[in-house]
């Protein structure tokens, strides 16, 4: 873009930006699965296709003591009939959240696609056996940090982090078998999980499923 033509100030900056651009896929609700797992793994298998960066990546929301929302990116572990899983420290602020509310929402953008997933539902730790499993799935790197266990405490000198990791390292490698206490595999399970399509003239197609007394119940939204 020519000199004179770049925006100048923050407003133009994001008018001039696109969105929905290049070839969006073509989603079908009238064809959609039962389940929402069923169409979430659909997606997900084609977001994988077409090099999302991350795309198990999602927005975990949660709601504090005192109702205050906050939210952090996570990865997504697991789907299956029971919901889906991501795992972090019970001692972090969202395992605390979760343990004062255990509800919250996920959502995924996959921007090839123009895709979101929006989940809301109930959050239940897993058990310590399963969260053992995840842990000991870990690199020994991303071990070491999750024993370590300071997750969004304050930091006073950045230098502590090398030593508290390294002392970690030391440990597993004498006890490899090691998990950290705090680490918790968590499964949400969805009240409801809509599937929105974006569509470049604003066309978007959106279809929530609804949990139901024996299965799942759909149901069109408005763009
Ligand atoms: C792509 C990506 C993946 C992440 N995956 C995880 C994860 O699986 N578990 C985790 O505890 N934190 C993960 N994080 C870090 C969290 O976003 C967050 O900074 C951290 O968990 C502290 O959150 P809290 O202070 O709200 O508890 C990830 C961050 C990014 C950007």
């Amino acid at each position: 873009m020519p000199a004179e033509q770049q925006p100048s100030t923050m407003r133009e900056l994001l008018r001039s930006l696109d969105v929905f651009s290049g070839d969006l896929p073509e989603f079908h609700p009238e064809a959609a699965p039962d389940t929402p797992q069923e169409l979430f793994t659909a997606w997900l298998t084609e977001a994988v296709a077409a090099n999302v960066r991350e795309p198990h990546a999602m927005t975990l929301s949660t709601v504090g003591k005192d109702g205050t929302p906050t939210a952090r990116v996570l990865l997504l572990k697991d789907v299956g009939a029971g919901g889906w899983s991501f795992a972090s420290h019970a001692a972090s602020p969202k395992g605390r959240d979760l343990a004062a509310a255990p509800t919250a929402a996920l959502t995924f953008y996959w921007p090839q696609q123009a895709r979101q997933v929006r989940l809301c539902g109930t959050v239940a730790p897993e058990s310590e056996e399963r969260s053992a499993q995840d842990f000991l799935a870990r690199s020994l790197g991303s071990r070491a940090e999750a024993l370590v266990g300071m997750q969004s405490r304050p930091l006073d000198d950045p230098k502590s982090v090398l030593a508290a990791t390294e002392e970690s390292l030391a440990r597993l490698k004498r006890e490899p078998d090691l998990v950290a206490e705090e680490w918790t595999l968590y499964t949400l399970s969805p009240n409801s999980v809509e599937f929105w399509q974006g569509d470049k003239q604003r066309k978007h197609i959106r279809l929530a499923y609804l949990r139901a007394d024996d299965g799942w119940t759909t149901q069109l939204l408005w763009p």
